[in-house]
């Protein structure tokens, strides 16, 4: 690692294991005291500070300059449109975004309400198919809103598909890819170049490899 210290936003939750594996295999300093239940970890030489993040914050945290790098799902950051540099795919955490509901509402029927954790992309994705739609935001089980009839449909990550599934619901249209995304304060990405380069060049030889997924 060069000099230049850097302090990394991590998702906690589902893609902090693979994440850890990515940044072994990349030969980064590993954050020390991983069982404790402390939210900031310092690599055992110093160089880098991890931060232990909910993945919807990773975006306010390095907008803000208090990391210089996050690491966070695609979802997560279009949904938070905030102004940073997208530097590298990391090819972990993959999964779809998706419109889904019951099978009997007729494919090309108007929309009227439609439930997501993700309000921004579910508003965009309507806007742009032309259709009006009122979103309705939810925190979790976003599967039970046309269940119970809050909503028409739902915009939500997939990713085995089971729990649509197993909810007697299907997919209507596909939003977007996702995958986990390394991203950069665009002040930071200035000022360290040299520490964020070589750990984007260190990080891209491994996900091109595939040695850590
Ligand atoms: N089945 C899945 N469900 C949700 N996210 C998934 C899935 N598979 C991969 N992902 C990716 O993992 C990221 C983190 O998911 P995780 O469930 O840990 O976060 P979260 O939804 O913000 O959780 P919480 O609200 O419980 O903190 C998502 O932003 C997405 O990019
Ligand atoms: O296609 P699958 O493999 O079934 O995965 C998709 C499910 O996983 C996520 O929910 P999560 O477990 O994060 O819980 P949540 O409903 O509280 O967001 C997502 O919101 C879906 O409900």
């Amino acid at each position: 690692m060069s000099e230049q210290a850097l302090t990394i936003a991590l998702s906690k939750g589902r893609i902090l294991d693979e994440t850890l594996r990515l940044l072994a295999a990349a030969g980064l300093p590993q954050p020390e005291g991983l069982q404790s239940r402390k939210l900031i970890l310092q690599s055992s030489c110093g160089t880098i500070r991890y931060v232990l993040a909910k993945p919807v914050d990773v975006p306010t945290y390095v907008e803000h300059g208090v990391a210089d790098i996050g690491i966070a799902g695609k979802d997560v950051l279009v949904e938070a449109g905030r102004d940073l540099y997208e530097l590298l795919d990391l090819g972990i955490g993959r999964c779809k975004m998706a419109v889904a509901g019951l099978p009997e509402r007729m494919a090309g029927e108007p929309m009227q309400k439609v439930a997501s954790k993700y309000p921004r992309i579910a508003a965009e994705f309507f806007r742009g198919r032309g259709q009006q739609a009122e979103v309705i935001c939810m925190n979790g089980s976003v599967e039970l809103a046309p269940l119970i009839g809050l909503a028409e449909c739902i915009v939500d990550v997939v990713e085995t598909g089971r729990t649509l599934r197993e909810n007697g619901l299907v997919v209507q249209a596909e939003v977007m890819e996702i995958s986990t995304r390394l991203v950069a304060n665009r002040m930071s990405f200035r000022l360290k170049y040299k520490a964020i380069d070589l750990l984007v060049r260190n990080l891209q030889a491994v996900v091109v490899k595939g040695a850590a997924v």
